[in-house]
């Protein structure tokens, strides 16, 4: 097995004194992608939130690449890499799409995502390049979101209920440019609630219940029940 690109371990989350996260361990390896999924306020954004840095954590609850940086800054954890496609997407309202784009960028890291390439994953970007992205229907916002988070050359894409009040069709759509997006050497994390769909893109699930992780294994190899039982604690 190869060595994780991020390993969690025994992962704690605090919201003043409320504890949202308890113990919360998960491995990404490269190239893998790994979802994790639970119901309403089982814990996946604030897992999402610790890993980016915008919760405070112990230093060595999160390695990348063996390295602790539980402790850092939102702004240093971008700099090595991870990137996070937040959950309503948090798209600049008065830019234009390509402005939200190149704004994903500015962290100046190298890797095989621009403009050109970005606009020749998700097409529809490039016809509506100068609309304010606001302006766009959710699951195009979305295109951008994902868009913005590959500009700055990530290993780690990490997509928070992206198909989030999104028609099934456009859902779709979206996921499919997921195999392009891993083929490129990332490696990924994605938060659903939607079970199936969550099964089917990646090969590795982890599921939260009330803060803690309820079940893991690999995505093919878990029964119905198991899942459910995961998930709804019942
Ligand atoms: N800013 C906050 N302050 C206090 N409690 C919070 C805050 N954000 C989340 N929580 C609580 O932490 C727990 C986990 O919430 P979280 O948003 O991580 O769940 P989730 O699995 O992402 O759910 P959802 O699918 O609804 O987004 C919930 O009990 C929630 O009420």
């Amino acid at each position: 097995m190869p060595d994780p690109i991020i390993s969690i371990q025994g992962l704690d989350a605090h919201y003043g004194d409320f504890q949202a996260l308890y113990g919360v361990d998960l491995a990404v390896e490269p190239g893998q992608v790994v979802a994790v999924i639970g119901a309403n306020g089982a814990g996946k954004t604030t897992l999402m939130r610790s890993i980016s840095g915008l919760l405070k954590n112990k230093a060595d609850a999160i390695r990348w690449q063996g390295r602790p940086i539980g402790a850092l800054r939102a702004d240093q954890i971008a700099a090595l890499g991870i990137a996070l496609v937040p959950e309503g997407r948090l798209l600049f309202p008065s830019l234009s799409v390509e402005e939200n784009l190149i704004i994903g960028g500015q962290l100046g890291r190298k890797g095989p995502w621009n403009l050109a390439r970005i606009y020749q994953l998700f097409p529809i970007l490039q016809e509506r390049r100068n609309v304010p992205a606001t302006a766009l229907s959710g699951g195009q916002q979305q295109m951008v979101a994902i868009g913005r988070a590959l500009m700055s050359n990530p290993e780690l894409l990490m997509m928070d209920e992206i198909s989030l009040g999104l028609a099934p069709v456009v859902i779709k759509s979206i996921y499919e440019a997921l195999p392009d997006i891993v083929g490129e050497g990332l490696s990924a994390i994605v938060v659903e609630q939607d079970i199936a769909k969550a099964l089917s893109v990646s090969s590795h699930v982890v599921c939260l219940q009330e803060g803690r992780v309820s079940l893991t294994g690999g995505s093919g190899e878990l029964s119905r029940d198991e899942i459910s039982k995961a998930y709804f604690g019942v």
